[in-house]
């Protein structure tokens, strides 16, 4: 596709184009790839905001369909130049089962190179995720590393497995030849804890502190740090990152890439304070309220509490000894390298993330949407 025609106009597919990183991918490539001449969106569940995207001047094709169907994702590649494949199972409360997955996150992956390697479909940018790093279940801090920083990953729940071994089979498949003879360029980015319009986590602890009167109760110490990243700015990546595949294939085939924006590093609960003091709540607490070791009791006994409820309701609360660790873990990312591999610069500033993000919370949180 390169100097054939630099108006040439590109198919893309986006699978998981519906979810929250997944929509603002698709807005983004229609608003800033200007060799965009298809947009096809992938998902199992199909979002009726679609709809008013098909009346533009690009085509935007929605496929409703299961990456785990290897001939649905098959039919959405044929024909596709460029593959984001950000479609996965976020799941570290216990909702799906690991085979589940395991199924979506790594068969759906190996579904979407094999489709690639059939179609000759020679670019694909898969979203990893910071956990395929850590925390890992030592608990050690990640403090401002690169992707070049040694750390001892070791992953024991099926999330993070999950999305480690996809992340392997995608870089594992740079190179491979596709149908017609030339090779596949492939690159994973990894996003910390993505947050902006459309994140549920962030609407679920707001009406929560709107239940307990307009407050929140500190949980993690606030000297504990997260990286955290705009959802516009994950996106604008993956919308760079597939249009210099090409160019830079050399550079950028098989690389990993964290994702990265000037958002500041604070503790889980206190970023989201950002947006949710301006919104009302706050956050009771200079100190976590409860010790620590109740934490661990309380995520043990809801490990325990899900088990016994299983064949009568889907118990899932956000504290297990899982989400503890994360939450309860320093891991900051402090990296230039998708900067100086594909001129990557954020799109969006703190202070316009942060608004955003907060108008958002005012306009749904308190509604049923
Ligand atoms: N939310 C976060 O903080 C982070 C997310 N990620 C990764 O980013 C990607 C997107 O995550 P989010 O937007 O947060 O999640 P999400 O759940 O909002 O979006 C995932 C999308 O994939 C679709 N999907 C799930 N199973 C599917 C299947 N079998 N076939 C087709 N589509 C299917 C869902 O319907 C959904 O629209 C995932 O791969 C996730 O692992 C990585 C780092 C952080
Ligand atoms: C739900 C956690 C916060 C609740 C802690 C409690 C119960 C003590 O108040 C979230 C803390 C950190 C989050 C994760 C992190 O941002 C990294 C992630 C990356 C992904 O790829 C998927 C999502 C997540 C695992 C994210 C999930 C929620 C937290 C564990």
């Amino acid at each position: 596709m390169a100097d054939s025609a630099q108006a040439q106009k590109l198919v893309y597919l986006v699978t998981g184009g519906c979810g929250f990183l997944g929509e603002h991918v698709v807005r983004m490539l229609l608003q800033r790839e200007p060799r965009l001449g298809e947009l096809r969106v992938f998902d199992l569940h199909l979002g009726p905001w679609l709809e008013e995207l098909k009346t533009g001047p690009v085509r935007v094709t929605a496929i409703q369909g299961d990456v785990t169907q290897a001939h649905e994702v098959a039919a959405a590649v044929a024909g596709a130049h460029v593959v984001i494949h950000t479609a996965g199972l976020v799941d570290v409360f216990g909702r799906a089962s690991p085979k589940t997955i395991h199924e979506v996150n790594v068969q759906g992956t190996r579904n979407v190179i094999e489709a690639c390697v059939q179609n000759g479909t020679r670019f694909l940018v898969y979203t990893s995720s910071m956990e395929v790093v850590g925390p890992n279940t030592k608990g050690h801090p990640f403090y401002r590393g690169n992707e070049d920083t040694p750390y001892e990953a070791v992953h024991r729940h099926p999330y993070p497995c999950s999305k480690a071994l996809a992340e392997w089979l995608v870089l594992e498949a740079n190179g491979r030849k596709v149908c017609g003879g030339l090779p596949l360029v492939t690159c994973a980015l990894r996003p910390t804890g993505i947050y902006g319009e459309g994140h549920q986590i962030m609407r679920d602890f707001y009406r929560q502190g709107l239940r307990l009167g307009g407050r929140l109760f500190r949980a993690i110490p606030a000297s504990v740090e997260h990286g955290r990243v705009y959802v516009g700015n994950v996106a604008w990546m993956h919308v760079l990152a597939a249009r210099e595949l090409e160019q830079r294939a050399a550079l950028m085939g098989g690389q990993v890439y964290f994702c990265y924006d000037g958002s500041p590093y604070k503790s889980y609960e206190d970023f989201n304070m950002e947006f949710l003091g301006p919104c009302g709540l706050r956050l009771v607490g200079a100190r976590p309220l409860v010790p620590y070791w109740l934490l661990v009791f309380l995520a043990a006994l809801n490990v325990l509490l899900q088990w016994l409820l299983r064949p009568l309701l889907l118990y899932a609360p956000l504290l297990n000894p899982y989400t503890l660790a994360v939450a309860n873990t320093t891991f900051t990312v402090s990296t230039d390298k998708a900067q100086r591999h594909f001129g990557y610069e954020p799109l969006f500033s703190w202070e316009d993330s942060r608004t955003r993000t907060i108008l958002w919370v005012q306009a749904t949180g308190g509604s049923a949407q």
